[in-house]
């Protein structure tokens, strides 16, 4: 498979990204006029989102057929691992409850991910992990280019946006990159536009409120 895939799904999915990127909740939150409200939410939701996060990627180092693929998710695990810290160290500075129940939106995306990875082509299951992180190293890059390291989300920021977890991603999608084969490429494109909607749809989410009506 050419190096190009990983071009041409970003490609593909421009049109989404660019909405996310733009999307009020970020700008908001870049100009430091984010509702604490709607904040609070995200913290919320993500972190429900996180937690499933880690079941997905037992799944998948569970599958993963060899050794390097194994440690690299692991180190995914170990970062999701410290997003959890960094949201309960957050809730708890904030008296915020992280007991929540999760939206239809944050349900969805826990859910496609959690039966991606068991049900899906290993391939599949690597495309949504690559583009949920290189969605939130973009969208956290964009922050920190308005921003800086600004002390209330500083956090956030340095975890999504440090060479660390640049170089991660990039790993990642060489991983992906390099195992898909042509016949991959159609689940593969399916897997990344639906990933970039829901990464789309989880911002509009916590920034429109949208919860489950009854
Ligand atoms: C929705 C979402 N996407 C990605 C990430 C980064 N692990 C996150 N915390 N939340």
């Amino acid at each position: 498979m050419p190096s190009t895939l990983l071009d041409e799904l970003l490609a593909e999915a421009r049109p989404i990204w660019q909405a996310m990127i733009a999307h009020p909740f970020l700008h908001e939150l870049a100009t430091g006029t984010l509702s604490r409200e709607r904040f609070h939410f995200w913290v919320q939701q993500d972190y429900r989102f996180v937690q499933d996060g880690i079941r997905f990627l037992g799944l998948l180092i569970a599958r993963a057929p060899d050794e390097e693929l194994r440690r690299g998710l692991l180190d995914a695990a170990v970062a999701f691992r410290n997003e959890l810290t960094i949201f309960e160290e957050y809730a708890r500075q904030h008296a915020l409850s992280l007991a929540v129940e999760p939206t239809p939106i944050c349900l969805g995306y826990t859910s496609f991910l959690l039966a991606t990875a068991a049900t899906g082509s290993l391939v599949e299951a690597l495309t949504v992990l690559w583009c949920a992180e290189k969605a939130y190293y973009d969208a956290w890059s964009a922050v920190r280019a308005q921003l800086g390291l600004a002390p209330a989300y500083a956090r956030w920021i340095e975890n999504w946006t440090s060479p660390q977890f640049a170089s991660w991603v990039d790993w990642l999608g060489e991983q992906l990159a390099k195992r898909a084969t042509t016949p991959d490429r159609p689940p593969i494109r399916a897997a990344f536009l639906a990933t970039a909607r829901y990464e789309y749809l989880f911002w509009d989410m916590v920034y429109t409120g949208s919860n489950w009506p009854i």
